[in-house]
């Protein structure tokens, strides 16, 4: 039996920082920012219906989606969002659910899945236990702006696009904060660990 772990947060919080920690103890992650990715490779039906929606003005070039513009579009109108997340997110959750069972198959003693909107997007049956990695407020916006070189209306409209962190955290089984160090981040992820005999 594998114990399912889903990994969650905000934007820029630290999930992927925190998920490399797990990788590093050979314990393996599902990562849905990269499921959702490959959803909407040329090709794929999610791929399809984004170019029906939102035209050729979301495509690159050479046809493949251009993230910078349709994240434009997307996290400046709720509509346009959620028209967007209800064309990518059954199949970010198809490829989930079957990476899981993959992972459980091969006897991993834990597997996680960082799911950014585990909770906006109702997929915490899909897990057993909860870490959410949370930051400061300034801190957060301070680690979105630098990453990604946005304007700070940029990185607030994309903060605004998620749940507040304060109530992720209250639905926490256990919650890390990575307002500070990383090494202080990593000692709060073993004591977790620790806790659930991992
Ligand atoms: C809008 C898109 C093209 C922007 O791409 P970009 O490369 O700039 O960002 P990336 O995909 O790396 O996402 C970065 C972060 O943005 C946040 N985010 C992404 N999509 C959403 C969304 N629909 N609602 C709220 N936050 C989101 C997440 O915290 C994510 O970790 C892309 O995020 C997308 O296709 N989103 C829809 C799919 C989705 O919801 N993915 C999130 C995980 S299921
Ligand atoms: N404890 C920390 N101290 C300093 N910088 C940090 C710390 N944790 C993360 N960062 C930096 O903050 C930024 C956001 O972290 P990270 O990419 O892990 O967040 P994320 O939650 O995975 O973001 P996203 O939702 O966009 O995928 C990155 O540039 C990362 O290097």
């Amino acid at each position: 039996m594998s114990l399912i772990i889903g990994l969650t947060g905000s934007i820029a919080s630290g999930k992927s920082t925190v998920s490399a920690m797990f990788t590093e103890l050979g314990i393996p992650v599902i990562d849905a920012d990269i499921e959702a990715r490959l959803a909407v490779e040329p090709g794929e039906k999610a791929y399809n219906d984004i170019v029906g929606h939102f035209g050729t003005e979301v495509l690159e070039e050479d046809g493949t989606i251009n993230r910078p513009a349709l994240g434009a579009i997307i996290f400046n109108n709720e509509e346009k969002r959620l028209l967007l997340n209800s064309i990518v997110h059954p199949a970010v959750r198809e490829r989930m659910s079957m990476k899981r069972q993959q992972a459980e198959a091969a006897n991993e003693k834990a597997v996680v899945l960082d799911i950014p909107l585990l909770f906006e997007s109702k997929l915490t049956g899909l897990v057993e236990k909860i870490i959410v990695v949370y930051v400061d407020e300034k801190t957060q916006l301070e680690r979105l702006m630098s990453r990604n070189g946005f304007s700070e209306d940029e990185a607030l409209s994309r903060i605004k696009s998620q749940m507040p962190l304060k109530d992720k955290v209250d639905m926490a089984d256990e919650v890390i904060d990575n307002t500070g160090t990383i090494e202080q981040s990593r000692q709060q992820l073993m004591n977790i660990l620790n806790k659930w005999g991992i």
